[in-house]
């Protein structure tokens, strides 16, 4: 590969720039061009029928500005913006823009199809860098500004047509704005400015894209200051960026000319558009809710929209695209996983100490940026396990999908099991293939445990999953129900742990024994309605696996049982744990 071909990117000159200290705390104006810039760059260009679905998308969303297409482009885009506009389906406090080149005849056909808007904006746009100008048009400076005035003209020669039946306003943009020397973009947009004459009541929005992204986004961000301190009548400039990401950076390229200055961004939800698409207004949007501002969109369904996108679009979201991607809320890893698990237990700790609603408390959690419950995503597939997962994964799902809490050191054997499934298969192994091996290894059938050999073994502990509603009397009351139940058939418990908060509601109680047998340790799991018949069940499991089955217990594994599973809602349960465990046993 050939580097010399290619040259770095000129920095601009401001070295008292500002932009880095900035922070930002309100949301931008935003303008989604899903419907032009989005829609020129695809094969297949949406039909008419998709188009109105990604039009009432964005309108549910709560975008107000929304570019609907290019109407001198072809009669379908046309015929689209007449029809939202004769069937009324803007709504009135969504502005429509209309993108048009510096050609008078476009212009034209372009003004007349908003005709019975009651507000709308033409965008019109020519480009002004010197490869352009020396390859596209053949032009010299004055020549080129020339384009942009005279089609500013014309614009405004069209627009008397609307006056006094729409509310029309004007964007203007010096296509390949980052190619273009700062000093001659600024005299092109003073030159339009001149004629639009922008004042109270007649704004002005200029327009400054990444046509192609060259630049890191520092570059971008010094050339947004520097003319966001040059433009004249700045008070009536919407100062707007439109960031491609030909680099990878067009949302770092976005956020960085707000710090310096820009007030309205202009993208596609899940960054469709040219090329590698526009910036993507998901990611954007979403950056700010997890900075705790508020984006002025609605999120809540993230599936809902990427589906609906991927419809409008013909083309799939990556499952790691930021936000919407299928997996951006899962971890395979263990450690990931063992971090999250931790998270979810602090969570429920704090919870059940304060009393607080989980779903209100300040989000913090490990690997997670943004709750999944506030884009409409469960907690379902936060852990999905493969041969990278360990024991905390494990855990988690054991917990959050079948309230099962496994005491650490099970946690550790029973993580070698799954391990050498993992090893033998590859890929990722079900949960539900988790829960059965589980029950299949542990909950041995074994209906009593007449052949626990008194003298050969002792139950070295009980670990109680469920029980941790009541730490008071009736707890001492239950310990010793399940003693001397245990006693009755001469099994000795050396130690009773309880498992999980108090505060927990609980329909079934899963009980795990850890049974010293023949100088070997062996666990067993019982699950049932009750303590003491699930002390007995997991008692009798660890004698079963040790070998020491009674000649009357049925041998092999039980039927699988059905699992409940039960998501928490908003106010639910951060780990979304079942309040049943497993049902019908
Ligand atoms: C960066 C962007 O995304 S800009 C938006 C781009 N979007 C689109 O192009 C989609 C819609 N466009 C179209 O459907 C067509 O290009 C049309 C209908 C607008 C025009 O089609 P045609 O007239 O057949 O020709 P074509 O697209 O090849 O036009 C190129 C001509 O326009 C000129 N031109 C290009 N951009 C501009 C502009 N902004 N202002 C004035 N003239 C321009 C070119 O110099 C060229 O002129 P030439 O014929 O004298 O060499
Ligand atoms: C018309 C302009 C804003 C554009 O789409 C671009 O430069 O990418």
């Amino acid at each position: 590969m050939d580097t010399s071909r290619y040259a770095a990117f000129p920095p601009v000159p401001l070295d008292d720039r500002t932009w880095p200290a900035a922070t930002v705390t309100a949301a931008p104006r935003w303008l989604s061009t899903d419907l032009r810039d989005g829609n020129q760059a695809l094969a297949a260009p949406m039909s008419p029928e998709r188009k109105l679905v990604m039009f009432d998308l964005l309108v549910a969303m709560g975008y107000k500005e929304i570019e609907v297409g290019f109407p001198a482009a072809s009669r379908d885009d046309h015929d689209f913006v007449r029809m939202i506009i004769e069937q009324d389906r803007i709504p009135d406090d969504v502005r429509v823009s209309v993108l048009v080149q510096a050609r008078d005849e476009l212009i034209e056909r372009t003004v007349e199809s908003l005709r019975g808007a009651p507000r709308a904006t033409v965008h019109l746009y020519n480009a002004t860098s010197p490869y352009f100008r020396r390859t596209v048009f053949g032009t010299d400076r004055d020549e080129c500004k020339d384009m942009a005035v005279h089609g500013t003209q014309v614009m405004m020669k069209y627009a008397e047509r609307l006056l006094g039946t729409c509310d029309l306003g004007f964007q203007y943009s010096p296509e390949h704005f980052s190619d273009t020397e700062p000093d001659f973009a600024l005299e092109v947009c003073e030159a339009v400015m001149d004629l639009w004459q922008p004042g109270p009541g007649r704004p002005i929005i200029l327009n400054f894209p990444t046509t192609v992204e060259r630049s890191t986004p520092n570059v971008f961000a010094d050339r947004i200051e520097w003319l966001n301190r040059n433009l004249s009548r700045r008070e009536h400039v919407c100062l707007s960026v439109h960031p491609h990401n030909d680099r990878g950076t067009g949302v770092a390229t976005a956020e960085l000319a707000l710090l310096a200055g820009a007030e309205r961004i202009e993208g596609c939800l899940f960054g469709n558009g040219e090329r590698a698409g526009n910036v993507c207004l998901v990611t954007l949007g979403l950056n700010l809710y997890t900075q705790g501002v508020d984006p002025g969109i609605d999120f809540s369904d993230i599936d809902h929209v990427r589906r609906t996108v991927e419809y409008c679009n013909g083309i799939p979201v990556h499952p790691r695209h930021p936000y919407g991607g299928d997996l951006v809320y899962t971890a395979f890893s263990g450690s990931h996983q063992d971090a999250i698990k931790k998270g979810f237990d602090t969570v429920e700790r704090e919870a059940a100490r304060t009393g607080a609603d989980p779903s209100r408390m300040p989000w913090r959690m490990p690997y997670l940026p943004l709750d999944p419950q506030d884009v409409g995503r469960t907690y379902e597939a936060i852990v999905r396990i493969s041969s990278q997962s360990g024991k905390g994964g494990l855990a988690y799902l054991m917990s959050a999908r079948y309230g099962l809490d496994l005491p650490r050191a099970l946690q550790i054997e029973f993580a070698r099991h799954v391990q050498a499934l993992a090893d033998a298969e590859g890929g990722e192994i079900a949960p539900d293939r988790i829960r059965d091996a589980f029950l299949r290894e542990y909950a041995v059938a074994s209906a009593d445990i007449p052949a626990f050999p008194e003298a050969a073994g002792t139950v070295t502990a009980l670990h109680i999953d469920g029980e941790g509603f009541d730490p008071g009397p009736r707890r001492t009351d239950t310990v010793r129900a399940v003693r001397s139940a245990l006693a009755e058939r001469g099994v000795r418990v050396r130690v009773v742990h309880h498992l999980g908060p108090a505060g927990r509601e609980r329909e079934e109680v899963a009980v795990y024994a850890q049974c010293g047998l023949d100088g070997r340790t062996f666990w067993g799991a019982g699950i049932a309605r009750d303590v003491v018949s699930a002390a007995l069940a997991a008692v009798g499991a660890a004698v079963a696996r040790a070998g020491l089955r009674h000649p009357a217990a049925p041998a092999g594994p039980p039927p699988l049982p059905e699992v409940e599973r039960r998501h928490a809602g908003r106010s639910g349960h951060p780990a979304g744990r079942p309040r049943r465990v497993i049902a019908g046993r």
